[in-house]
């Protein structure tokens, strides 16, 4: 079997991006963050002051949504980086409040379609590790290998927040798990593409398992797959 596409889904901070990176190194294929996409486009809107703590400009959004231009680099220590009309902005997509404006713009349908529309152009060629919450079942719904993850909302806020720490970012427990679960409330409600289990996906609950022994079960089921 030639090379397939991988969609890796869940809940926030699960491990996702953890999971889909080391698919990625092992296999040589490109690893795509589709969440990066939606943080960069709620940075956008946020310097733009489109969006405040209780709505959204969304007429001004779409009517400059062609303004926006959204790249991924590799840097020097391997790692990818999110760039928005030039400028890195890996560090500033990471915050909380980035995160939570990510998950309001995700909800406006004409995002939805035209990040859409860029990550199945990514995956056209396949081999391409994409993680994010519609993955498996919008943007690559013929992917041969789905992967749902779960964890516990506090294992996952626990695991953010710890991580947060480690970076320097100032963030509470309460708050990053306030966070966690109001992006979950978001995401599995909204109109457009609501998070959902693909029925073709396998489920992994990582909440008691280390990134080793999550690497080893996805690339066995990898392995199983394309045999
Ligand atoms: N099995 C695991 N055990 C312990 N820590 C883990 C495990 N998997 C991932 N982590 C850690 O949990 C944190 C969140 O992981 P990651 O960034 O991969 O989640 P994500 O689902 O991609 O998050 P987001 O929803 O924000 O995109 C990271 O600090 C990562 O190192
Ligand atoms: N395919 C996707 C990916 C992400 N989102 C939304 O963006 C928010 C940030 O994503 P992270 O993966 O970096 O946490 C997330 O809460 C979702 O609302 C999406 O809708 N679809």
């Amino acid at each position: 079997m030639g090379k397939i596409n991988i969609a890796v889904d869940g809940f926030s901070s699960c491990g996702k991006s953890t999971i889909a990176k080391g698919l990625a190194r092992e296999l040589g294929y490109t690893y795509i963050d589709s969440g990066a996409m939606y943080r960069a486009v709620a940075l956008f809107a946020y310097r733009k002051g489109w969006i405040t703590d209780t709505e959204i400009d969304d007429a001004a959004l779409q009517m400059h949504i062609s303004e926006i231009d959204i790249s991924f680099k590799t840097n020097s220590e391997g790692q990818q980086e999110t760039y928005l009309n030039g400028e890195n902005v890996e560090k500033e997509i990471r915050s909380l409040e980035i995160g939570n404006g990510a998950s309001r713009v995700s909800a406006l349908g004409f995002v939805r379609r035209e990040l859409v529309r860029q990550q199945q152009a990514m995956g056209k060629k396949k081999g391409v590790v994409m993680d994010g919450r519609d993955i498996g079942t919008v943007v690559f719904p013929d992917a041969e290998f789905k992967i749902f993850l779960t964890a516990s909302p506090e294992v996952r806020a626990q695991r953010r927040y710890e991580e947060l720490q480690a970076k320097g970012n100032p963030v509470t427990y309460e708050d990053t798990l306030a966070n966690v679960l109001e992006r979950d409330e978001r995401d599995t409600t909204r109109i457009e593409s609501p998070l959902r289990k693909a029925t073709d996906a396998i489920e992994l609950d990582n909440s008691h398992i280390t990134i080793t022994e999550q690497l080893q079960w996805a690339m066995d089921m990898f392995n199983k797959i394309t045999k």
